[in-house]
């Protein structure tokens, strides 16, 4: 089922929440500091491919193993929610539909323990 790929308007609509989320994120005091040595392009397009994937759409993830990127960053639930409130920023001012904006966060919720207090 590629329908939340679709309301996030595909590759292209994916590819600019991305960009709009690493903006806000940037500019969060609470957690910027922890992309300070990261590649921003290169999260950029990891980020895109696997929200294209989660999503339904046509793209293959071909970045890290999500447990082994995060190991040793002690990212905590805080950091998590922050990161969370830049995507629907972006989400919002991409007028992403608040049903494909529950969909998306939920598949994401999911890669929480993927993530946090590892
Ligand atoms: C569900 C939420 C999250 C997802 C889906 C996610 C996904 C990703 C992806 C796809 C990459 C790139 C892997 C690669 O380069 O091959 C990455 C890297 C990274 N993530 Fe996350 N992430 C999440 C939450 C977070 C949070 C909350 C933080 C910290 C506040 C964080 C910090 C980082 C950092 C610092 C890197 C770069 C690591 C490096 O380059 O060595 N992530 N993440």
């Amino acid at each position: 089922d590629d329908s939340l790929y679709q309301e996030l308007g595909g590759k292209e609509g994916i590819s600019n929440v991305m960009a709009e989320m690493l903006y806000e994120l940037a500019g969060d005091d609470r957690i910027a500091d922890q992309f300070a040595d990261t590649d921003i392009d290169r999260l950029h397009q990891m980020l895109t491919e696997q929200v294209c994937e989660i999503s339904g759409g046509p793209c293959t993830y071909t970045g890290e193993d999500m447990v082994k990127i995060h190991t040793g960053l002690n990212i905590t639930n805080a950091d998590f929610n922050a990161l969370v409130e830049n995507l629907i920023i972006a989400m919002e001012r991409e007028e992403i539909p608040t049903t494909a904006q529950n969909r998306l966060l939920s598949l994401l919720a999911d890669m929480h323990h993927e993530v946090v207090g590892l």
